[in-house]
């Protein structure tokens, strides 16, 4: 039975979620599922924008039949070749012997890589600026690409407003019901899912996103919708915010998140020390997070939010704790920047956790190191207290500067 929603008078929501995966990309825990948004518009001519992934084939499909009633569908608009919006490309094709893809060069490109249908006739390649009448309607098509693939674009639709974001402004979760951002409690139920998504999927193109931004701007835009995720028909400055924040790699708030690996618990009795110094200078929301059992795209995600990181492993092998050189490597990867960073290291016999985690961090831009590095040797004596105060005092002063 179709299940869809009602976006405007002529355009419909025609998605749906999936809460049995458990990684996204097989690599992201999404605990709280996600949604695969798809888009029809009815007009003269009908389209769809973006397809779904396999494992809701079938509840898009009867979405689609159900909307159309009875209709031919003219145009699939592609904005993303990924295949979680591409499952149910060739259905749709197989099904209406008329139906033209719209998409840029690469777009057609990857589908020659990923799909073997025949394409003959029946594609309409844009480019930046392009416009499809629909009748009332008019997609306008505007490149963005790697936010986050190469051939991503975005459609305008501009008698109503409308933006066909892709990927960006989505966010991790299944919807339920409750589908545009006016009917939930985003700072509540989303936001931490909208910045993991952000951090650990489009967090590498700060950049392209800036870009897009920029390109976004010269439009007057009322809904913005996204291919996962709450669709946004109000209060868009906040989302277009946080994207403007997070992708100059700008810490959403002024706040510590500690985060610490420990096999024996000394460095994590140091690390509760800290942040109880912290808290009774009147540091509040301290965040902390053990990174062995906390997924790394968490730990990518607090970087997105906070300011002020420490980061607090022992030594192993003669290297980082092995938890926390892959966080330290997946920041790299992703190009983080512009953050202060407490170090704590500890060894039992050579420590030289604190001088490998300072090496890799210096490979990051911006990232500013706060001295002194706490040097411990196993559990902790007297004669911790004092570099760990001296630290404490360090972060309060950056954190208040
Ligand atoms: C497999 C393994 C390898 C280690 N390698 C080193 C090392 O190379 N250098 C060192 O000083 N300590 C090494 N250690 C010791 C720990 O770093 C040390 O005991 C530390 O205090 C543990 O901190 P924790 O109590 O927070 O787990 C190693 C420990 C283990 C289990």
């Amino acid at each position: 039975m179709y299940c869809t929603r009602k976006l405007t008078e002529q355009v419909w929501w025609v998605g749906g979620s999936d809460r049995r995966l458990a990684l996204f990309e097989n690599l992201f825990p999404i605990t709280r599922g996600v949604s695969y948004n798809s888009y029809l518009i009815l007009d003269e001519q009908t389209a769809v924008v973006d397809t779904v992934d396999s494992s809701i084939s079938r509840q898009f499909l009867e979405n689609v039949l159900h909307t159309l009633d009875g209709r031919p569908l003219d145009y699939l608009v592609i904005n993303h070749m990924e295949p979680d919006h591409c499952a149910s490309i060739e259905t749709l094709l197989l099904r209406f012997p008329t139906l033209k893809l719209v998409g840029n060069a690469k777009t057609f490109a990857f589908m020659g890589q990923f799909y073997d249908f025949p394409l003959d006739g029946r594609t309409v390649t844009v480019k930046e600026g392009d416009t499809l009448s629909l009748g009332g309607h008019t997609l306008q098509f505007h490149m963005t690409p790697m936010v986050h693939w190469p051939e991503v674009m975005m459609t305008y639709e501009s008698s109503e407003k409308l933006l066909f974001s892709a990927d960006a402004f989505g966010s991790f979760g299944a919807t339920g019901g409750n589908l545009f951002n006016d009917e939930l409690n985003f700072d509540r139920d989303w936001l931490d899912d909208a910045r993991r998504y952000y951090g650990n999927i489009v967090g590498k193109y700060g950049l392209q996103v800036q870009a897009a931004l920029k390109k976004l701007s010269g439009l007057d835009i009322a809904m913005i919708c996204p291919l996962h995720g709450p669709i946004w028909r109000s209060n868009l400055d906040y989302l277009l915010n946080k994207y403007d924040k997070w992708s100059r790699y700008e810490p959403e708030e002024r706040a510590v998140a500690v985060l610490y690996a420990s096999m024996y618990g000394d460095t994590e009795n140091a690390v509760n020390l800290l942040a109880a110094g912290l808290a009774d200078s009147g540091v509040k929301n301290i965040a902390m997070h053990d990174i062995s059992s906390t997924h790394v795209s968490t730990l990518i995600s607090e970087v997105f939010r906070c300011s002020h990181l420490v980061l607090a492993a022992p030594t192993y092998n003669n290297g980082v704790y092995p938890a926390m050189a892959t966080f330290l490597h997946d920041m790299k990867a992703l190009g983080l920047q512009n953050r202060t960073v407490a170090l704590v290291e500890n060894g039992s016999w050579a420590p030289v956790s604190g001088k490998l985690m300072r090496e890799m961090l210096g490979e990051l831009k911006g990232f500013q190191v706060l001295e002194p590095v706490v040097s411990l040797k196993s559990a902790l004596k007297d004669s911790s207290l004092e570099p760990l105060f001296q630290l404490r005092d360090r972060i309060l002063d950056s954190l208040n500067g």
